[in-house]
């Protein structure tokens, strides 16, 4: 049984129709490449359920999802734009990972300790936002994640704006929490840099479809589609 298990599944945006297959087994780490507009991020947004297909299933750990709201489907996913609320505390902020309503129960403020130790925020949960780091707002994101228990974590590009050692660091570390925690992780990059370091195999999207899916070292390795050959040269220039 696969953790994420996509066949014919169909979705438009205005001209491009977007069609995707892919096979995800669990405790992998597959990082989504490709050109700007292939279709990465409705990918991800597809399994999470923030978008709905127009036809196909979304079977994840063996279950069709289609028709689940976010919520309900074993799936948490971290941003780009962290989306932490400058008012709240670090705390608060992954708390509202446990309760949209910050409403805790007992045991739930030792939870979000134990997330924010997990990657490295130990002593962080009481300031702001605006008075930590971007690789630090970035890792309480994640702790947010965490938090919610779910066995698939999806990153969109949320390592994108950390320069190339913050980002391997911040790969590092979701790797140690794929094997601590057992997870499944599927995370879009626009650096093949990240891909290399830190995913066991890639998937490369172009138009809205996957049009390869390799293991790492074979993906990188001559020789290479010219799509892809295209792509590399492209974003590695
Ligand atoms: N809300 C939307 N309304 C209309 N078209 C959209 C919307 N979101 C995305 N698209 C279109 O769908 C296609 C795929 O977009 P998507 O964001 O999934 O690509 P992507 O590979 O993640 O791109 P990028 O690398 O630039 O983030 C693009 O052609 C985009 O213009």
């Amino acid at each position: 049984m696969f953790a994420v298990e996509l066949s014919a599944v169909t979705f438009r945006y205005e001209a491009l129709l977007m069609r995707f297959d892919l096979a995800v087994e669990a405790g992998e780490s597959l990082a989504i490449i490709g050109p700007s507009g292939a279709g990465k991020s409705t990918l991800l947004n597809l399994i999470a359920g923030f978008e709905a297909p127009l036809s196909g299933s979304i079977r994840l750990s063996g279950v069709d999802v289609v028709g689940l709201p976010p919520a309900r489907r074993p799936v948490t996913m971290v941003f780009q734009d962290h989306n932490l609320f400058a008012h709240l505390s670090i705390f608060d902020n992954v708390a509202l990972g446990i309760d949209p309503s910050l409403r805790l129960k007992n045991g739930d403020g030792a939870r979000v300790d134990a997330a924010l130790a997990e990657v490295g925020l130990a002593g962080f949960g009481q300031r702001k936002p605006e008075q930590v780091s971007g690789g630090e707002r970035q890792r309480a994101a994640l702790a947010r994640a965490l938090v919610r228990n779910r066995p698939l974590l999806l990153l969109d590009e949320p390592f994108a704006a950390l320069g190339p050692k913050l980002r391997r660091e911040m790969l590092d570390l979701v790797n140690a929490l794929r094997r601590a925690r057992g997870l499944t992780v599927l995370f879009v990059s626009h650096q093949p840099e990240d891909a290399r370091h830190g995913a066991d195999r890639v998937a490369f999207l172009q138009a809205g479809e996957v049009q390869r899916v390799a293991p790492t070292s074979e993906f990188f390795a001559e020789p290479r589609s010219a799509e892809i050959a295209a792509y590399l040269g492209e974003t590695e220039g």
